[in-house]
């Protein structure tokens, strides 16, 4: 039992949680989306909250009000609509909003996630209705403690904050950004449970170098060029250790930053905040237990895969971190894992006599007469190709069909979001490899046949480990997320692909199933907790029941 507390973490997950709730009635309620029942409040409610006489004479059940929101997404027009539509079913009445997200998760993601949250985030300031999220800038530095005090809830304890310079593969978005911890968000409520009123969006809103934004009148962001160096350093330094201050048990979620600063961040605060970053990290272990469901498909032994990366920033360097320490787990010696994982950039093949290189390429580079993707993959013969580039097309046909000439099961991962910037598609890969790749996308591609042949790609994305990451980490207290904890996150989503699944070439479960998934990676992410000493609650009798018991249910 471990019984480590630091100042400010009390005992268990509810202490301390209770907000100054002031008592709502008439039309406040109605005007107040976390308490709003719409047409559902029941006739007692009525006549006690002083509605008589606000709302229609019939009373809806939940279910109903589900059913006549989705008749009316359903007959938008394209998608721009819907995620509107959604976002302001949201700002009216939280719990119905969410009801709807978790019951047709698979028909929503596509929207409050990718690909339509980066159309969303193009469009940002286009589309913007209501202030939503908490937004930082330069002008606040030496007051974000002060600052944070205008934010209305006392127990934060999910923060996901980006600075919104490479939103998914769609580059420097400003302060349009904000639609990303917006999206993440959402899904840390619908598949992690975690309560809205205990997520926090951050904007670090720092600038932008897209002139396209600047000039653009309806821009709502900091209107400068983004602000760099040690003052950027010390606002995002000042701005993590005022959220500790303020909120001692919550999770920084560092999403879509730029490379070179999203290691740094992970550098200076992994060890001193509980704090990962979801690109490096997160994407690393949907990646990992996408392999090893993969090889249960071609019955390669794990210790013998081969993966070669196109692309070496945050997300493929990150995956390839966590494949050596799964293939070390496997048996093999760091060096060997290393050798068996090879990049390829926009340059060509990571060798060593490359001057370009990144501290965290340099470890992967390699002494080869190979320079292009193609001849890397002959000499290589790789088992995977994991694209995470940005930049669609990279996986061309020649690309595929070395792979199969190499491989008789080629996996190929096509990373890039949102579906416009996937280096293939599903039906490429599938046409390409004569129906033998096993595909998975960042972004969702149709079920299709190829052949006479169905096939359902799987959607290959952070999103099946973030919530239940973040879950496990706070329903314990964690002072700090391990790798440990990644790995086990991924071997926690990797033993729920059935095998019926495999046979029709998906190698993830059904998102349907992502509240599940979330509870067992949060079991999992929990007992590595106090299995590292990390944990800062005790130990409780049942670990997942305390956890289940922690989900948010948005029923009324
Ligand atoms: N599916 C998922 O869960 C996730 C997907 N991603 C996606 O990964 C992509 C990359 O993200 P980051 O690594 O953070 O970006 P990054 O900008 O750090 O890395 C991009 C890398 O691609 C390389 N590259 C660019 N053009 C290339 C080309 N034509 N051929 C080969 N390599 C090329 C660059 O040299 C760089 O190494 C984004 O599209 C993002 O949406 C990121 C995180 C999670
Ligand atoms: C999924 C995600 O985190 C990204 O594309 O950046
Ligand atoms: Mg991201």
């Amino acid at each position: 039992m471990n019984s480590r507390l630091a100042p400010g973490v009390s005992m268990s997950y509810h202490e301390g949680m209770a907000e100054r709730e002031r008592p709502l009635r008439g039309m406040d309620i109605i005007h107040d989306s976390r308490s709003n029942k719409g047409t559902g409040f029941t006739r007692e409610e009525r006549r006690n909250l002083g509605l008589r006489g606000l709302l229609p004479y019939q009373i809806s059940s939940q279910e109903l009000q589900a059913q006549r929101v989705m008749e009316n997404f359903r007959r938008k027009e394209n998608n721009m609509e819907r995620y509107i539509f959604l976002r302001s079913l949201e700002e009216r009445n939280e719990r119905l909003f969410f009801r709807v997200l978790m019951d047709n998760i698979r028909e929503l993601l596509p929207i409050v996630y990718t690909p339509t949250v980066g159309q969303a985030c193009q469009q940002f300031a286009n589309i913007f209705r209501h202030a939503k999220g908490f937004y930082i800038t330069p002008e606040d530095k030496g007051h974000i403690r002060d600052i944070l005090n205008n934010w209305p809830v006392e127990d934060v304890r999910i923060i996901v904050v980006t600075d919104g310079e490479r939103i998914l593969g769609l580059g420097d978005l400003g302060a349009n950004g904000m639609g990303i911890p917006i999206g993440k968000l959402s899904l840390y409520t619908a598949a992690g449970g975690i309560d809205p009123l205990r997520c926090m969006p951050v904007m670090l809103d720092v600038g932008t170098d897209n002139t396209e934004l600047l000039n653009d009148p309806l821009y709502m962001g900091w209107p400068h060029a983004r602000l760099r160096g040690r003052e950027y350093q010390s606002l995002v330094e000042e701005f993590v250790f005022s959220v500790q201050d303020k909120y001692p048990k919550a999770l920084i979620q560092f999403e879509d930053f730029a490379t070179p600063n999203a290691y740094h961040h992970l550098k200076r605060f992994r060890q001193a905040v509980l704090s990962f970053n979801d690109d490096i990290q997160g994407t690393a272990a949907v990646a990992v237990a996408g392999l090893k469901a993969a090889l249960r498909i071609s019955g390669t032994p794990l210790r013998d895969l081969r993966v070669m990366f196109l692309g070496a920033g945050s997300a493929a360097t990150g995956m390839a971190h966590l494949l050596t320490r799964a293939l070390m787990e496997a048996g093999l010696s760091e060096g060997e894992a290393r050798k068996q994982v090879q990049f390829v950039d926009e340059h060509g093949l990571l060798i060593s006599s490359r001057k370009d290189l990144t501290p965290q390429n340099i470890e992967y580079s390699v002494d080869s007469e190979a320079r292009d993707f193609v001849s890397a993959i002959r000499e290589f013969e790789p088992h995977a190709i994991i694209g995470a580039t940005g930049v669609p097309g990279t996986f061309s046909r020649e690309v595929v069909e070395s792979m199969a000439a190499v491989q008789q099961r080629p996996i190929i991962f096509a990373l890039s979001n949102p579906t416009d910037r996937a280096e293939c598609s599903a039906a490429q890969a599938y046409e390409w490899s004569s129906g033998r790749a096993i595909f998975a996308s960042g972004s969702p591609f149709q079920p299709l046949e190829y052949e006479g042949k169905r096939f359902e790609p799987a959607q290959g994305n952070n999103v099946y480990i973030f919530p239940g990451v973040g879950l496990g980490a706070i329903s314990v207290a964690a002072s700090r997320i391990s790798d440990s904890m990644f790995l086990a996150a991924a071997d926690a989503l990797a033993a729920r692909v059935k095998q019926e699944q495999l046979e029709r070439g998906s190698i993830f479960p059904p998102l349907t199933e992502l509240r599940n998934i979330s509870l067992d990676i949060a079991e999992a992410v929990a007992l590595k907790a106090y299995e590292q000493n990390l944990a800062r609650y005790p130990h409780p009798d049942d670990l997942r029941e305390l956890i289940q018991g922690v989900m948010y249910d948005p029923s009324y």
